[in-house]
């Protein structure tokens, strides 16, 4: 039984998860099974996954082109001995991950003739680029656009038509010839990502991986009570210079029964309600990360704690 895999990369936050929940709820008659790949150790990405998935495997607390890499291919063995057997199984790697490294374990021949690496994608945030172009030249970037045979534009919406313009002639710039598509809310034809046969992507390894670890650092923070919504804009305030990406679920006292979805990506903040969260886990939970060496943990604590209504942070002014 040979199952194909569509590898989904891009930067922390790019949109990947969104694209891949696209896809699960649209799957145009295939059974689609997921992999997701959380950097931090709270399963956020999993969490937020259509529950209607053909099989949703999650492997957090590292990255899959390093140190998840054996858990990666035993969850593709398991995917696929599936009965009835997925039609495709789509990876999604966590932001950190460099492609290339996750590519050359796929196109190991065993693997192949299993599990054939039929697509890979590399979701880029088109708002990021149009405030930041700089990054298309971030190696961990350009990495993960190198190993792409597409591009995906996502948030299109947050840009001007012309800012759009500037961004794609950016990529063809420094990607000649990489086809683009552009998405708002994950939304891509998926016959364009589940090619009919199967093919030789475009991966070129790099000349060494980019550890995951070397780069980035994740820590994670959870507290049962509710917190105060002004506090805890406050404190994401303070730790947005330094966070890269955060995402979670908080739960505020003025709404103790309504979880919401805490998203941060860049400066950028997003906070949603969020149909249901895992029964007996904290209320609040959240992964931050940032570059290594960026993140005061004792401090960053110490900040989201007393954003809960704790009695001991009762006191303290809203
Ligand atoms: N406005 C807008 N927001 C989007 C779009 N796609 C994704 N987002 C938002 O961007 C944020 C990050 O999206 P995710 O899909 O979680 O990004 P990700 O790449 O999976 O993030 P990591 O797995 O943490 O690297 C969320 O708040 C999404 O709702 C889009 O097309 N338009």
């Amino acid at each position: 039984m040979t199952v194909p895999v569509l590898l989904v990369a891009g930067a922390l936050g790019a949109g990947k998860t969104t694209l891949v929940n696209h896809l699960l709820r649209h799957p145009d008659g295939r059974r689609i099974a997921a992999i997701v790949n959380d950097f931090g150790a709270i399963d956020v990405d999993a969490a937020l996954l259509a529950p209607s998935a053909d099989g949703i495997v999650s492997l957090k607390n590292g990255c899959i082109c390093c140190s998840l890499q054996g858990d990666l291919l035993r969850s593709l063995m398991m995917l696929t001995r599936r009965r009835p057997s997925p039609d495709a199984i789509i990876i999604e790697t966590s932001g950190a991950s460099d492609p290339a490294a996750i590519a050359s374990a796929l196109l190991d021949p065993v693997v192949f003739a299993a599990n054939p690496l039929d697509t890979v994608v590399c979701v880029v945030d088109a708002r990021q680029v149009a405030d930041r172009p700089a990054l298309l030249d971030d190696p961990l970037w350009q990495s993960q656009v190198r190993a792409a045979d597409f591009v995906i534009l996502a948030k299109v919406d947050l840009v001007a038509p012309e800012e759009l313009e500037q961004v794609q002639a950016r990529v063809a710039a420094r990607h000649a010839g990489k086809r683009t598509f552009n998405a708002i809310d994950g939304a891509v034809p998926s016959p364009v990502l589940f090619s009919q046969g199967h093919h030789a992507p475009a991966i070129r390894p790099s000349l060494r991986a980019i550890e995951a670890t070397e780069r980035f650092e994740t820590m994670s923070w959870t507290a049962p009570l509710p917190l105060s919504l002004p506090r805890f804009q406050r404190a994401v305030g303070e730790l947005s210079s330094v966070l890269l990406r955060a995402k979670g679920f908080v739960t505020f006292d003025h709404q103790p029964d309504q979880p919401l979805v805490f998203q941060l990506v860049g400066s950028r903040v997003t906070i949603s309600p969020c149909a249901d969260t895992a029964g007996d886990d904290p209320m609040n939970r959240l992964v931050l990360i940032a570059e290594v060496g960026r993140l005061d943990r004792s401090a960053v604590t110490t900040l989201l704690d007393a954003t809960t209504t704790a009695p001991a942070n009762r006191n303290a002014r809203d």
